[in-house]
């Protein structure tokens, strides 16, 4: 009996030391022998818990507190049980950016929740011949319709929206879906919502030959709030949900599922009906737009709906998601970031001060600046990088992932590791950009006074081939914007901005302000 009883405590001490054995190997474990240092993984969440312990808000600023921690640069973690790196380093960033076999795209569950069938589609999430074929048909279609060139057509749109948006803040609102964002009585207006409408129909042209008057803007409103809902809900790294999808059905509303679900597929709802729209006056003979030259791919490839894999073709899934990947930032992207660039404006008016003088002089107060005016406004073009720089747009930048087994910074990086390039980080490196916390534009400036794109080497739209593939259209249409508004209008807010506040989901956004606008 006591022999028994011995046998039985022994091997109840050997499971035992065996589970803590197996324990502390699974939470040491390290994907390769030199893979970059960290915190340990748990079981499901793998090092998720330590970021959110450090600083759950902001993901980003968590994995700068690992690098002074752990001393590295390179901090190697694991999302669930996908192991990850962070790069914290201006030069490693640029490399991993120019690198190719660090171009594939993590699987994310938060991407593929955005379409129906929750296949992986468009361009931001996907990799490989899907994503080549997808990203080079969209940039060659939307470019013949102007998009990210210097195109009459798109300026003018621009131009019309920033006179109708001129007439809002001054005048006040003329329609139902004007009175949430503008007050009369105040004249101050919310952001980022005011601009809801300013660059989407800009888009808008491009993909279905329609732009919307003002009085039926009501929809493009509605769009950008599910938009920056997508945008302020997600986090820097795809959400625990990515990670343990099936979270879902235990917690629908704690992983924020239901909501994501519920926002994309009401945005997914309204492009199905424009592309529908076009399908209905479609002419082989006439391609008028940017979706009728995809509904002729349809056509000639046999038009499939959705193959319900995740292989490269033109469908009609694709298609929707891919206009998505456009209309999603013209909807919210650049609105937040104007709002971030308004703020700071607010808090340094003698920036402002130097701003209208500029402008003032070079274009005078008879008319609305235009694109060919951007040479003579170093000093707006240096405020607008500054303001692209200091509060970078999407902190962790989107993840790439490595396609091979390969090095990295002396560090082994196994194939499938998620590469999480750290733009906020870098683009406040002491060592590149001295003062990084101060807004200076004239840290862009040349002695002579002039822009130097050499002096500006931050990086808030990534680089390489997955560079953002708005770069161009960003760029303009903030430069136009924040130029005119200045020139139109004097700003301020009741309590001063404070980047403190500032939310981190896929992108940075300022919390919902009211600024308000006073004419010049
Ligand atoms: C201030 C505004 C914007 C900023 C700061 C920004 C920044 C970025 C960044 C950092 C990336 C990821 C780059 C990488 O993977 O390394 C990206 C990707 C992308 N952006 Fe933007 N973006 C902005 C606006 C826009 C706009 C207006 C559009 C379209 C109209 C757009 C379309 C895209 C697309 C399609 C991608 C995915 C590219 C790919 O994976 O090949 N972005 N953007």
């Amino acid at each position: 009996m006591s022999l028994s009883m011995s046998l039985t405590d022994l091997m109840l001490t050997a499971t035992v030391m065996l589970l803590v054995a197996y324990v502390i190997r699974y939470v040491r474990y390290r994907p390769s022998e030199r893979f970059p240092p960290g915190p340990p993984r748990l079981p499901l969440l793998g090092s998720y818990p330590f970021l959110l312990a450090f600083n759950y808000r902001h993901l980003h600023r968590a994995a700068a507190k690992l690098s002074e921690l752990y001393q590295s640069k390179l901090i190697g973690l694991y999302l669930g049980s996908v192991p990850a790196v962070v790069v914290n380093d201006y030069e490693t960033v640029r490399e991993v950016l120019r690198r190719s076999e660090f171009d594939g795209r993590p699987d994310l569950f938060l991407a593929r929740l955005r379409d129906e069938r929750f296949a992986r589609r468009g361009i931001f999430f996907t990799d490989g011949d899907s994503w080549r074929g997808q990203r080079k048909f969209f940039l060659k279609t939307l470019h013949d319709y102007g998009f990210g060139k210097r195109n009459d057509t798109v300026e003018e749109d621009l131009r019309g929206g920033l006179t109708d948006l001129i007439d809002l803040l001054r005048e006040g609102p003329k329609h139902e879906h004007e009175k949430a964002v503008v007050d009369k009585r105040t004249g101050s207006a919310l952001c980022p919502q005011v601009f809801f409408a300013l660059f989407s129909n800009v888009l808008l042209r491009m993909l279905t030959a329609t732009r919307l008057e003002r009085e039926d803007q009501a929809v493009l409103f509605e769009v950008g709030k599910h938009s920056l809902a997508f945008h302020r809900q997600g986090d820097d790294y795809g959400l625990a949900l990515s990670f343990v999808p099936w979270i879902r059905h235990i917690l629908p509303e704690f992983s924020r599922y239901r909501l994501l679900r519920e926002v994309n597929q009401k945005a997914n709802g309204v492009i199905r009906a424009l592309a529908e729209n076009c399908e209905k006056t479609y002419d082989e003979n006439n391609i008028r737009c940017f979706i009728d030259a995809y509904i002729r791919e349809l056509h000639r490839g046999g038009s499939k709906i959705s193959s319900g894999t995740d292989s490269f073709g033109f469908e009609y899934d694709q298609l929707i998601i891919g206009c998505a990947d456009f209309l999603v930032p013209a909807f919210s992207a650049i609105p937040a970031k104007l709002g971030l660039i308004l703020q700071r404006l607010v808090a340094h008016p003698d920036v402002v001060v130097k701003m209208y003088d500029e402008l003032e002089q070079h274009v005078g107060t008879s008319r609305l600046p235009l694109l060919d005016d951007r040479a003579n406004l170093p000093y707006c073009e240096a405020v607008v990088r500054e303001g692209l720089r200091i509060d970078t747009l999407v902190p962790s930048g989107i993840p790439h992932v490595a396609t091979v087994d390969t090095e990295l910074a002396g560090f082994q990086i196994p194939e499938g590791t998620l590469i999480i390039n750290g733009l906020d980080y870098i683009n406040h490196q002491g060592d590149v950009f001295p003062e990084p916390n101060r807004f200076r534009p004239e840290r862009f400036l040349g002695d002579d006074g002039k822009l130097s794109l050499e002096l500006d080497k931050s990086i808030p739209f990534g680089a390489g081939r997955r560079v953002c593939a708005g770069e161009n259209f960003a760029r303009n249409a903030l430069f136009l914007t924040v130029a005119t508004l200045v020139q139109q209008f004097t700003i301020s807010m009741e309590e001063s901005p404070d980047p403190k506040q500032h939310l981190t989901g896929v992108i940075r956004t300022a919390p919902d302000f009211w600024i308000k606008f006073s004419a010049r």
